[in-house]
């Protein structure tokens, strides 16, 4: 069986890095959130596009203040007041001053900042209690950018800081990556919906919903085909549609060695190249990876237990999507934490054990989920937001031990 790092490596190696010409298109400032940017951005001014104060105070020139003191204070005349979005039109000479706010225009004369808490104003006048920096509270024109720099390389996502840069920068259409289309469907006779009255024997189908959720949340676009029964003609036909209509598919259940498992005979039959049919891992063990000549679609046959599911998908699924999207940083992210609790394992899989990250005076621990770890238990897997990690090998890992986390968004 192959280990989970050979399955991670062959996974991205079936995903191509995104033409900037094909697999992207325009959208506006207004959409932009949790898009990719296929192209790096300069920005078109200086930023800032001019000399300008950082607090609010008097705008003075240096050489008027330099050598003054509490002992030997400075009086200077104030000739002109200069708010945020004003523009200055006096020139600013020796022995005067302009009462200016943070974000204006420096008035022309003048070079640095005295903050207001600095002075004594007195009707038209202020008195300069301590020399300032030269420069002081300037913030040049053009010294976090300049126009033609580049402010955001390609391949990043775009959140509230990127956002803050371009809509500065007044770049209000923009080339992004489009959004992969996942198909997504549950294998299973036994499978009903959630609004559906349960039957004995029935089980409810939770898989399509975490893993729609899963897929909008890192930036593709979740195509819920709903559920397929185990019925080889009809199962044939849902994922033929699926494999046509979308980058990705994501199938559950049908994967393991029962009578009624024919996911891995009918991509076969579609003409698909099976790379992967399972992993040495737990949960999540059985995993066809399949990709078909005719079309880009990457294949996900993923194990039909809940949880097995989910861990598949964040270990397996998640960078070859990552990816796909377009972004630079696709790696799953590790950390070593202290746990606070025993961890058990076989040792012939690598095993992931669910629970909470916590920091605690600077220091990562990790809390296991209390009750069972059955790849069939949901409940505990809520508010997950690491896995830990039990090399094969090794089967126990003792409290206040150290262990390596995967962190899961
Ligand atoms: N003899 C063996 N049996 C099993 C093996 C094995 O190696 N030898 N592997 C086990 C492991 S590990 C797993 S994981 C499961 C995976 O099986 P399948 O992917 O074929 O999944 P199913 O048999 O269809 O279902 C398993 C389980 O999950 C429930 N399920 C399925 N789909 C959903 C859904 N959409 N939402 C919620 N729950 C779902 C299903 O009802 C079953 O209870 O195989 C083991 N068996
Ligand atoms: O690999 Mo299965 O996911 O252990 O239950």
């Amino acid at each position: 069986m192959l280990s989970v790092n050979e399955v991670e490596e062959i996974i991205l190696n079936l995903v191509e890095i995104l033409d900037v010409e094909k697999d992207s298109e325009i959208v506006s400032l207004e959409n932009i959130e949790g898009r990719v940017l296929a192209q790096a951005v300069k920005g078109k001014l200086d930023f800032p596009h001019w000399d300008n104060s950082a607090m609010d105070g008097y705008a003075v020139r240096y050489a008027d203040v330099k050598d003054c003191s509490g002992d030997n204070p400075t009086t200077l005349k104030v000739v002109t007041e200069i708010a945020a979005g004003d523009r200055p039109n006096v020139e600013i000479k020796s022995g005067q001053t302009a009462r200016i706010f943070t974000g204006a225009m420096l008035p022309v004369g003048t070079d640095t900042i005295v903050i207001q808490e600095n002075t004594t104003r007195k009707g038209d006048e202020v008195i300069i209690l301590s020399a300032p920096q030269e420069q002081e509270f300037v913030r040049h024109k053009g010294t976090f950018y300049q126009a033609g720099t580049p402010i955001l390389k390609a391949g990043i996502k775009i959140g509230a800081p990127e956002i803050a840069v371009l809509a500065t920068a007044q770049c209000t259409e923009l080339s992004v990556y489009r959004r992969p289309r996942v198909a997504i469907l549950s294998t299973g006779d036994e499978l009903v919906t959630p609004e559906q009255s349960l039957q004995p024997g029935q089980i409810v189908d939770s898989n399509q919903y975490a893993l729609a959720s899963f897929v909008a949340q890192n930036g593709a676009i979740p195509v819920k085909l709903g559920i397929v029964p185990d019925k080889p003609e009809e199962l044939k036909k849902a994922i033929a549609q699926a494999i046509d209509s979308a980058d990705i598919v994501l199938s559950t259940g049908g994967v393991s060695v029962g009578d009624y498992d024919y996911v891995d005979r009918i991509l076969a039959e579609l003409g698909g190249t099976l790379h992967i049919r399972s992993v040495a891992v737990k949960p999540g063990k059985p995993l066809t990876v399949a990709t078909f000549e005719n079309n880009n679609c990457l294949y996900f046959g993923i194990p039909g237990n809940p949880v097995s599911a989910l861990v598949s998908c964040w270990r397996f699924v998640q960078p070859p999507l990552i990816k796909l999207t377009g972004q630079n940083n696709y790696q799953p992210r590790f950390i070593t934490a202290t746990t606070r609790h025993d961890l058990k394992a076989g040792g012939r899989r690598e095993t992931y054990l669910w629970g909470q990250l916590h920091l605690v005076d600077g220091n990562y621990e990790f809390a296991l989920a209390g009750g069972s770890h059955s790849s069939g238990n949901l409940i505990n897997l809520a508010q997950t937001n690491g896995l830990a990690i039990v090399p094969v090998g090794e089967n126990f890992i003792a409290a206040d031990r150290e262990v390596v986390v995967m962190l899961v968004d």
